[in-house]
């Protein structure tokens, strides 16, 4: 039998094999199998398949069964940071939300709903997508309770565009209405891994008005990840924060399952590292967004994306 007084854990790879049993995120319980009490103060994984807002590739509707499918190998202490999230905090896979492909604003207004539910429980969620346009409906639900919050967004794309075919919501606009309707701390954003051909000179100075600053992926080239480290702790100040991690940051190469993948991306390790240097700070949530498994081969794009999210959780359990 299990401690009440301990957090239930993932399923012993050592009495299980990996290959067997729930399909929940690094085979975590499920939220029902723990109860009310022993949740407040701890972490949800939340699915969130929806691809309704992209341009280009779909597939990100069946990014979070392929993230979990690739998180069994993942084990219980992060030696970087000397932590075992899964005891410091009680984690819990809380399932997929069932959005409405049809009706973007109604997918949204569920997502909203869905993570304000999860954080009223005193749940921390991290989201895994879905394509970029999640990140909006979340931010909304995280705002209303803390006021405008300092984001930091890991991508080759801005995601401030305006619209897409006069549509508003889509995976190329969610900072941008999140800008618009005050819920980023316009002092405290920040892109990382911008790369690639964008429409016009313009939108770099939108996006400057929106809020970002932006530490392109040549930074990693010629600073490091230390050098980016530095610029984004200054950008930051102690102000608590939310994480955006869109997969296609990362080089077609580290992530081919992906919907607009752009070439000159960042290795897996600078990601990690990049995300590790914020184990000191306050996270009031974070997404992985916009693995398309349909374009991924051998799983490359779901394990990067399923150490992404580990790194996420042991950067929350850190503190
Ligand atoms: N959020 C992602 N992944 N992509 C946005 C790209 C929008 C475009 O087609 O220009
Ligand atoms: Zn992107
Ligand atoms: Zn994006």
């Amino acid at each position: 039998m299990s401690d009440p007084e301990e957090p239930l854990g993932p399923v012993d790879a050592t009495r299980i094999p990996r290959f067997a049993g729930p399909a929940t995120f690094a085979r975590l319980p499920r939220i029902d199998e723990v109860p009310v009490g022993a949740r407040a103060g701890g972490i949800a994984v939340l699915g969130m398949p929806f691809d309704a807002g992209t341009s280009y590739r779909p597939g990100a509707r069946f990014g979070p069964g392929h993230i979990r499918a690739s998180s069994r190998l993942l084990r219980p202490f992060h030696p970087a940071l000397a932590v075992a999230p899964f005891e410091a905090k009680q984690v819990v896979d809380a399932g997929d939300l069932a959005l409405n492909p049809f009706d973007i604003e109604e997918a949204l207004a569920s997502i909203e709903t869905g993570v304000a539910a999860l954080r009223s429980e005193g749940l921390r969620v991290v989201s895994l997508g879905g394509d970029h346009t999640v990140a909006l409906p979340v931010l909304r639900a995280i705002s209303d309770e803390v006021g405008p919050v300092a984001v930091v967004h890991f991508d080759a794309h801005l995601d401030t565009w305006d619209t897409y075919f006069g549509a508003p919501y889509t995976h190329g606009t969610p900072f941008r209405r999140a800008s618009e309707e005050g819920l980023l701390d316009l002092h405290r954003c920040v892109h990382i891994g911008t790369r690639g051909p964008l429409y016009s000179a313009h939108d770099l100075h939108d996006d400057a008005v929106l809020g970002f600053q932006v530490v392109t992926a040549d930074a990693y080239e010629i600073r490091g990840v230390a050098g980016v480290v530095e610029t984004v702790r200054r950008r930051l100040g102690d102000a608590p924060v939310y994480v955006s991690v869109d997969v296609d940051v990362l080089d077609p190469a580290f992530a081919p399952g992906t919907g607009t993948p752009e070439a000159g991306g960042l290795t897996s390790r600078e990601l990690l590292g990049t995300l590790r240097a914020l184990a000191d700070r306050d996270l009031l949530g974070a997404d992985v967004v916009e693995v398309s498994p349909a374009y991924d081969h051998a799983e490359i794009t779901g394990i990067a994306a399923a150490h992404i999210v580990y790194e996420l959780l042991a950067v929350m359990a850190s503190r």
